[in-house]
């Protein structure tokens, strides 16, 4: 008689705009061939009377959702719980978001790695030109709310040409130095072991005769998002001049990636690099997004599904050795929601393929 397969559930708890992109039949339909059903969590009933789940998936707000997986992961104690809500919460800050990525020691021959010079403001009062500049901050900046919460009001910034613009500030805010990098953006999105890097259109360079030449500030929210075409294929990075725009070296992105897994305890994250264009190689980590837009990455569906299929079989073997009373220490590191250990396997890298291209603001 043929062995029956094991069956995992994954219960999945996403906003109604997050659902939409990510659940998607093709996702669903490949998990399942692979013995993995994607359950829909009520959010109208207590999270404890649903399942029990092998893995609960997750991007909500709230001390309540928060409270709800605690009280979860007491009762199931082998279910994974990707991911860990504390670890989450430090990108919620774009202060504690970008420290993580200085703690990183990258060696790299051909490329460096550090993040833009930043600086918080809790009170409009106290910024002035003389104050950028003792924070060893110039003209252009970028003004960035400090929560990075998945409000639309989060992603809402300022770039700030000249003193004229200051008074628009509405703190708590992060000033950050704007780092011309030639229009162009790398997204890297990490899903476990594996790495992707795409390409996306940024905000073009300024230059620094025209700052205070016309505009003192310029608004804009999402700006690697406002064209709403299929970000995939060739098209998209012909029509947006990406085309040339040769990408940072691989091993490069998956040392940052590691680094910062390893740092964060997070599985599901994407970071958003630019390439300082006064430093040549030096690439610096502007934003990090807990589980980004990854039905916008290639091949998703398979992507997602080998990433399941591996936590929830390495979690099974580790359940099962921990009942029978082994492997103690090896087990606690994969199961409730500690993130990885330091010595877990790797999953393929996916193939990687930048662009300069002279973009001026007028200012
Ligand atoms: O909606 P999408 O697919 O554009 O994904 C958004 C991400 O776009 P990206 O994958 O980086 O191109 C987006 O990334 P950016 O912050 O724009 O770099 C965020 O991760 C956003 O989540 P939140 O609003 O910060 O909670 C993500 O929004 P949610 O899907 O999580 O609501
Ligand atoms: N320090 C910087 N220098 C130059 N451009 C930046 C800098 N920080 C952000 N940007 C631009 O602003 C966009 C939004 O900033 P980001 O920190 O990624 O916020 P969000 O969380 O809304 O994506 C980036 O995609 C990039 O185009
Ligand atoms: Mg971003
Ligand atoms: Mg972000």
């Amino acid at each position: 008689m043929a062995e029956r397969m094991r069956r995992f559930g994954v219960g999945y708890a996403l906003a109604p705009k997050k659902q939409a992109s990510f659940i998607q039949v093709s996702l669903v339909n490949l998990a399942r061939e692979r013995g993995i059903d994607l359950v829909r969590i009520d959010m109208d009933k207590p999270l404890i009377e649903q399942g029990p789940f092998d893995c609960v998936l997750h991007k909500l707000y709230g001390e309540d959702w928060k409270r709800q997986l605690e009280e979860y992961a007491l009762k199931y104690p082998h279910v994974l719980i990707i991911d860990s809500p504390e670890a989450i919460e430090r990108l919620h800050n774009r202060i504690s978001m970008l420290q993580v990525a200085t703690e990183l020691e990258i060696k790299c021959e051909t490329a460096s790695f550090g993040i833009p010079k930043q600086t918080v403001v809790y009170d409009a009062k106290i910024v002035s030109a003389s104050y950028l500049e003792s924070e060893g901050l110039t003209f252009p900046v970028i003004a960035k709310p400090l929560v990075a919460d998945g409000s639309a009001k989060s992603h809402k910034m300022l770039l700030v040409f000249n003193k004229d613009g200051l008074s628009k500030l509405k703190p708590p805010i992060v000033l950050q130095e704007f780092v011309n990098h030639g229009a162009v953006i790398f997204k890297v999105y990490v899903v476990g072991d594996y790495v992707k890097c795409v390409k996306r259109k940024s905000l073009p360079d300024v230059m620094e005769e025209n700052l205070g030449k016309s505009e003192s500030y310029l608004s804009f929210s999402q700006v690697s998002n406002l064209n709403t075409c299929e970000k995939n294929d060739d098209k998209y990075y012909k029509l947006m001049n990406l085309d040339d725009a040769e990408l940072p070296p691989l091993s490069f992105l998956t040392d940052i990636a590691r680094g910062l897994r390893r740092a964060t305890k997070l599985y599901l994250f994407n970071f958003d690099l630019i390439r300082d264009n006064r430093v040549g190689n030096r690439y610096l980590v502007i934003d990090i997004n807990y589980f980004p837009g990854y039905a916008k990455m290639p091949n998703y569906e398979s992507v997602m599904t080998d990433f399941f299929w591996d936590v929830l079989n390495k979690n099974d073997k580790g359940f099962e050795s921990l009942q029978k009373g082994s492997c103690e220490k090896e087990v606690r590191m994969l199961v409730g929601n500690k993130g990885y250990g330091e010595d877990e396997g790797t999953l393929p890298v996916s193939p990687l393929k930048r662009e300069e291209k002279e973009n001026t603001i007028q200012v």
